[in-house]
């Protein structure tokens, strides 16, 4: 379960103090939630409590009672984070090699681990790209391999930032399909709507708060009202 108790982040500013999130305290438990708003509204300061990457500044944030700032590597070990960008995680000179690298803590042989890497990225599609460049991938495959690494280290939880927003239509589907379909808790950042409708329940953020936390269609209504759409 992932909890926040009056959790609040904010950063010292040239005109004072500058909340990125008022104090926020919330219980997840849902396979899958969905977080939306505005660009700038705080979704991405949200997301990044859940894994310790951003600590709060005031109160606290447990994964099944770990805290994020006391219990930092299990924190990490158990909420897996995909950036929207996945050049922000893609460290490896080759596929194989990254998918390696996720696999070093469970997989100590290195050949068991290369077969293990290969038979992963057949999974997602990228069989024949084991020995390629990441840098040689389409956008939505770079996105399916930054994917398949964090699974790849068994998080108990995925928090994925805005991670269709880089890709057209078809990969969109891709990433998506793979994200549904996965038995781990999901908090999902995201501007796509019909995405977020998927989810069990939506959270709103809008400057620096939850403004409404409810069933997905009832917090893209609020959304669109919010913003006017
Ligand atoms: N370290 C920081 N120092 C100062 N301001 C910050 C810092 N991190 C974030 N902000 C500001 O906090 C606000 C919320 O940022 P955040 O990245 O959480 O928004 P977001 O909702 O994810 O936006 P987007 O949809 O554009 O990704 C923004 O105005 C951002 O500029």
């Amino acid at each position: 379960m992932i909890e926040l108790h009056e959790a609040a982040v904010s950063v010292q500013a040239p005109g004072g103090e500058l909340p990125l999130l008022h104090p926020t305290t919330l219980s997840l438990t849902e396979h899958r939630v969905a977080v939306i708003g505005s660009n700038g509204s705080g979704k991405s300061t949200l997301a990044r409590l859940l894994n310790g990457l951003v600590e709060p500044t005031s109160g606290r944030v447990t994964i099944d009672g770990l805290d994020t700032v006391e219990d930092g590597p299990r924190v990490r070990r158990a909420v897996g984070f995909v950036f929207t960008n996945p050049d922000a995680q893609l460290v490896m000179p080759t596929c194989a090699e990254d998918i390696a690298l996720s696999l070093r803590r469970t997989i100590k042989d290195k050949k068991v681990r290369r077969a293990r890497a290969l038979e992963i990225l057949a999974e997602v599609g990228l069989a024949d790209k084991a020995d390629t460049t990441v840098h040689a991938l389409s956008g939505g495959q770079k996105q399916m391999l930054a994917l398949a690494g964090v699974l790849a280290t068994e998080p108990r939880v995925l928090v994925a930032d805005e991670p269709t927003t880089l890709l057209d239509l078809r990969n969109t589907q891709i990433v998506a399909d793979r994200l549904f379909s996965l038995d781990q808790q999901l908090v999902l950042v995201t501007h796509d709507l019909d995405l977020a409708q998927r989810c069990d329940r939506a959270l709103v953020v809008d400057d620096a708060r939850i403004v409404c936390d409810a069933a997905p269609h009832e917090a893209v209504a609020f959304y669109r009202s919010l913003v006017g759409a």
